[in-house]
Parts: C-alpha cells; structure tokens; sequence
C-alpha cells in the first residue's frame, strides 16, 4: 500500500434528501500530515469525515483510505482508522479502564493503556465510570479511545472544544507527537488549527472554496490572522453566492 495517500476525497458528493451537504469536493492527505478542516455552521465538515470513515455511504465520487474503499472494505478500514466524533456516547457503567480494554481488544497491536491514560491526564481515574466523569475528562477519554489501535488515520471532530487551557495544550503536544498518523481535525478554533495543522481545506455550504497552509490562507485573503482570513473568505463566498441567486 506504499505510495497510497492516507485519505483521498474525490468529486465528494452527499445530500440528505433535498439538502446538498457535500458538493463536488476532493482533496488528498498525506501520511504523517495534520490536515484541518474548517468551515461555518452547516458547512458539511462533519458530512465529510463520517464519508472518510464509512459511516455514511456517498451518493457521488470516491472516498480512499489507504487506498481501500470505506464501505467496501469496511473491516480492513475499521483497523486502520481511530475516530473521536462530536459528543460521543460511549457505555455508562464501564470504568475509564475497562473502556481502554474494550477499545484496544478490537485492535491487533494496541497502544498500551497506561500510555493512553497518561496522554489524556486520565491515571488518577481509570476506576471511575463513563457517567461520573466531566463532560470535558470524558472528551478526553474519547481522544484516547481513537489512538487505541496505532490508527494510520485519526478522525478528530470539535478536538479540544469545552476542555480547560491545560488539557487543551496537553491535547495539542499529544497530536503534535503523533508521527505515522494522518490527523483529520474538524475544528472552530484558529489557534488550535495554527498550531497543529500543516494544511488546511476550508468548507462553506458544502463545498471546498480554499485550500493551503493556514499562511497560504491568511496571504489568499489579505488579512493578517486564520480567524480574520476565515471570516473573509466565507464571507466573501456567501456574497458571490447572493449576488447570483
Ligand atoms: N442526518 C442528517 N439529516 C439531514 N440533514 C443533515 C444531517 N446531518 C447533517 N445535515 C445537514 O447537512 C448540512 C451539513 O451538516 P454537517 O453536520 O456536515 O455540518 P458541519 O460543517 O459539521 O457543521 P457544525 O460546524 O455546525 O458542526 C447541514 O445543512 C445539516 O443541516
């Protein structure tokens, strides 16, 4: 599978009855790359990487993990991807290390536990229950849950939205250390994005509408900062849009 790119989106297409999610969008993520995804409310970002991991089957154009076909072959994928989504559910009454089990038992060479724990700051609770954890210690807990399987692509959705600034930095040097691992991030926070990404692909309403380093980003739009770039580039697409309708 040498040469193969981690993920490769191509002439993307998802709508959801009358209501174009994902329209026409392709791009390509190297192995070891950090590559971010960014775009307004609605902007079919999560649309996109729940298409990359074959949660949701695409109605138009081809997704490749690895150079296999998410939906086709779903198991051989399953190995190869770890996905933090929004909000994950995971089970109530199982202790922080009973998950950790469960998740690296689906894996062939799992990370070890404790080094899981230790990344999330999460030692001093592996005998507390999924229920009694904080709402941003069990976010933490999801982060580790996806790096159980050493994944070659690591789906990461709303990252380190709600955690305190330390868990956030934590978080952060954990990402920066992974080395084999395409990270796709799914973010809202431009600082988190400067640090961490090395591209970044920016959505607004379902389609790609710029692509490039985040300073090729802020040079593409004349500002000086990501977030002022986001905002004039999106913006300046919903006023092409109005002008046309
Ligand atoms: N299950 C669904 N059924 C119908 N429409 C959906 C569904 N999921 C998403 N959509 C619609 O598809 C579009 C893209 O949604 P998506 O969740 O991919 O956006 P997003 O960029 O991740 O947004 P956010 O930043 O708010 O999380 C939106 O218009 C949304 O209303």
């Amino acid at each position: 599978m040498t040469g193969n790119p981690a993920v490769l989106v191509e002439h993307l297409h998802k709508r959801y009855r009358d209501n174009v999610a994902v329209q026409d969008i392709s791009f390509s993520v190297a192995p070891g790359e950090v590559f971010g995804i960014l775009g307004t409310n609605g902007a079919g970002k999560t649309t996109t990487v729940e298409l990359i991991a074959g949660l949701r089957a695409p109605d138009g154009g081809r997704v490749r993990v690895l150079g296999l076909d998410p939906q086709r072959d779903r198991r051989a994928v399953r190995h190869l991807l770890g996905v933090q989504l929004q909000e994950a559910r995971l089970h109530d009454s199982l202790t922080v290390a009973e998950l950790v089990e469960l998740y690296r038992g689906f894996y062939p060479d799992p990370r070890p536990a404790s080094e899981l724990l230790e990344m999330v700051e999460l030692t001093a609770k592996r005998g507390t229950r999924f229920d009694r954890l904080s709402g941003g210690q069990q976010q933490r807990l999801s982060i580790a849950l996806a790096l159980a399987g050493r994944p070659k692509v690591v789906v990461l959705d709303e990252l380190t939205t709600g955690l305190d600034p330390r868990a956030r930095r934590r978080i952060w040097a954990s990402i920066a250390s992974l080395r084999e691992e395409a990270v796709l991030l799914v973010s809202h926070a431009m600082d988190e994005v400067e640090e961490l990404c090395d591209r970044v692909a920016l959505l607004e309403a379902g389609r790609l509408i710029a692509l490039g380093t985040p300073a090729e980003l802020v040079a593409e739009s004349g500002t000086s900062s990501l977030e002022e770039a986001f905002v004039a580039l999106t913006g300046r697409y919903v006023e092409v849009e109005e002008e046309v309708t």
